[in-house]
């Protein structure tokens, strides 16, 4: 375990030590302490040298311990430092009012030694730690570990655990493997702002934060292990509170005094329970999420990657296809039904789809898992979830709109796709002779409302020729010719796809696609599914009860990559459809990757 900060260690009364097994403990999680500390100099080889204790009170400035005879040390107190030590059989009580370093104590079922990437080592079997001091950096292995400390923390450690923690401080990155506790409170002191911004991370077993929080404190805290609870109590406060459990019972409760704002996700692999208390103003959030856990995770992160595959695979086939010039058919056809009806109206497919996925995914919610039961996903020891709330979905459908309407539509003007054209010397040919033609067969007045086109000046030079949009052009008996004319088509079906892709692929893994709620679509793909079931049993997958709305979804899906082939097979050059092709994923690698991963914007867009 690696402790930032505080190097030396001090009880309550103010005297630094560690305690030993027979060491009284103040710490609030009491267990038999052996204690080892360090610093950061390792001007002392081992020796062999038997020990049977060790006292410095003060005079002699450091104390170097070497013990491997097996012989006890039962205390040691040091005014200037205990460093490097080794120490075959226990150590007693330590107090330090230096630092140590390097103490490795291969008594009391020791293993441990001290090369690790850290300032500072801590091993033994079992330890309390009390600090009150800045500036450490520990690392401790092996079990039971109390610490107490007054100041900031950077924590390490194996096995079971308990932490408590006080004063303002801040106990951030913590990793450990146990059973742990870790309770901790701030609070603001003379109006000045506290922040605090936790992220622990456990592979194993129960784990618990507590924080209690007054005054105005801004606080983050995540929690990520199998089983555990995360309580805030905020005061004046605004925070983020992230319990992600992969499996067993986890519960949040998150309660906010005047004026805070806070978001609190619980993810959890089962038993999932959330309590949230939002008083003043109701503009907080609150939601569980359930997951199956690493299985989903593994298979959401398989299937993204696939789903990111497919359409670079499907325009590399198509454009091989393509360079051999093949026969037409009736896709090759730009008045075919299904270009005409569906890819031109392309959006308001996606749009119906994704209302599609939406009452999926609120009538999944409802049906299995209880109010603000959503779905999850993990990401390695690191929960993650996709937030169905209804504010994250209207953002998310939001900010895809709002990439097609700039890319296709209008982008101050012409849309982007045109501005790549005009600027790479295209135009629209022919659509002044139109005009021309319209007005000499209709001998409209000029500005008449009742005439086709707006009046134009009848010049085949005009400047006009390269201000219409593409859509105005070909609309107009126009030709839009040279330049780089970035593939629509691709742009819109590829990101349409890659859109319901991202928004279905949760629930798919989390089983909420299935009209029952109680297997996974593909769950025979992962073996068990939890469904958001509140008892926390996982049941095995066996049938494919995908509800009918998400089976739509699916084949517009499957209709979108064929016009994406037919689009790759028949129409444009090959850079064109790539251009297409790269802008299509970047609304959505934004949204579902570069935000996800940022913990403010994630939290916005609920990814
Ligand atoms: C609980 C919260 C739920 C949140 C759900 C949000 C739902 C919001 C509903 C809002 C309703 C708005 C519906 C809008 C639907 C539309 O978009 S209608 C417009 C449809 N138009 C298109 O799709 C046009 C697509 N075509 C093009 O973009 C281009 O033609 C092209 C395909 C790019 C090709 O262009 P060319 O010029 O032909 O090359
Ligand atoms: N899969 C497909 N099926 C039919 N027409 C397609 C198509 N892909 C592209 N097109 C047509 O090719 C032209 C260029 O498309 P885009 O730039 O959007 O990729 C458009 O012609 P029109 O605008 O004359 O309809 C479009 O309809």
């Amino acid at each position: 375990m690696s402790v930032r900060q505080p190097e030396v260690l001090a009880d309550t009364t103010g005297a630094s030590h560690l305690h030993g097994p027979t060491g009284g403990s103040p710490s609030l999680f009491h267990r038999e302490p052996s204690p080892l500390l360090d610093s950061d100099r390792a001007d002392t080889e081992a020796s062999n040298t038997k020990s049977s204790g060790a006292v410095n009170n003060g005079s002699v400035q450091k104390k170097t311990v070497y013990s491997l005879g097996g012989s006890s040390v039962p205390s040691i107190d040091s005014a200037g430092g205990v460093s490097p030590s080794t120490n075959n059989s226990d150590f007693g009580n330590l107090s330090n009012l230096g630092n140590f370093s390097n103490l490795a104590n291969i008594g009391d079922g020791l293993k441990s030694k001290s090369d690790r990437n850290s300032s500072s080592r801590v091993s033994n079997s079992s330890s309390n730690i009390n600090s009150n001091s800045n500036s450490n950096s520990n690392t401790n292995s092996n079990s039971n570990f109390n610490i107490n400390s007054n100041s900031d923390n950077g924590i390490n450690k194996s096995n079971s655990n308990d932490i408590s923690n006080s004063n303002n401080s801040s106990i951030s990155n913590i990793s450990n493997n146990g059973s742990n506790t870790i309770a901790s409170s701030h609070s603001s002191q003379n109006g000045q702002n506290g922040h605090t911004h936790q992220t622990i991370g456990f592979s194993a077993d129960d784990t618990s934060i507590h924080n209690t929080n007054s005054g105005n404190v801004n606080f983050t805290s995540t929690i990520n292990n199998r089983d555990g609870s995360l309580g805030n109590n905020g005061g004046d406060n605004a925070g983020d509170s992230t319990l992600g459990n992969s499996q067993g019972v986890s519960s949040l409760a998150n309660n906010r005094g005047d004026g805070g704002d806070s978001t609190s996700r619980l993810y959890n692999s089962s038993n999932p329970d959330l309590a949230s208390d939002d008083e003043l103003p109701p503009d907080g959030s609150s939601s569980a999420y359930s997951s199956s856990g690493k299985d989903a995770t593994a298979l959401l992160y398989k299937f993204r990657f696939i789903v990111l595959l497919v359409y670079p695979i499907i325009i590399f086939l198509g454009e091989l296809v393509h360079i051999s010039q093949p026969e037409g058919t009736y896709f090759s056809n730009k008045r075919n039904i299904f270009n005409v009806f569906f890819v031109k109206r392309a959006w308001l497919w996606t749009t119906l789809a994704f209302i599609a996925i939406v009452v999926r995914a609120k009538v999944a919610t409802n049906s299995t898992s209880g109010p603000g039961i959503k779905s999850a996903t993990q990401s390695g020891s690191i929960l993650k979830a996709q937030s169905y709330a209804g504010y994250h979905l209207v953002l998310r459908y939001a900010a895809a709109t709002f990439w097609w309407v700039l890319f296709t539509q209008w982008f101050f003007g012409l849309p982007i796709m045109d501005r790549v054209f005009v600027l790479t010397g295209g135009g629209c040919d022919g659509l002044v002779e139109k005009v021309a033609e319209a007005a000499m067969s209709t001998n409209p007045a000029p500005g008449d409302a009742t005439s086709p086109l707006p009046p134009l000046p009848v010049t085949s030079n005009s400047p006009l020729n390269n201000l219409v949009s593409s859509a105005y052009c070909r609309a107009h008996g126009g030709t839009w010719v040279g330049g780089y004319d970035p593939s629509g088509h691709t742009f819109l079906l590829v990101h349409a796809s890659l859109f319901l892709w991202f928004e279905l692929l949760p629930l798919i893994v989390t089983g909420r696609a299935t009209s029952t709620g109680t297997g996974i679509g593909i769950g025979s793909a992962i073996g068990t599914s939890t469904s958001g079931s509140s008892s926390g049993t996982t049941k095995p997958a066996t049938t494919f009860t995908t509800s009918l709305s998400v089976r739509l979804v699916l084949g517009l899906l499957a209709f979108w990559a064929w016009m994406v082939l037919m689009t790759a097979v028949y129409f444009h050059s090959f850079l064109e459809k790539l251009l297409g092709l790269v802008c299509g994923y970047l609304e959505v690698l934004l949204v579902y990757v570069v935000a996800a991963n940022h913990p403010q914007l994630g939290a916005i867009l609920g990814v």
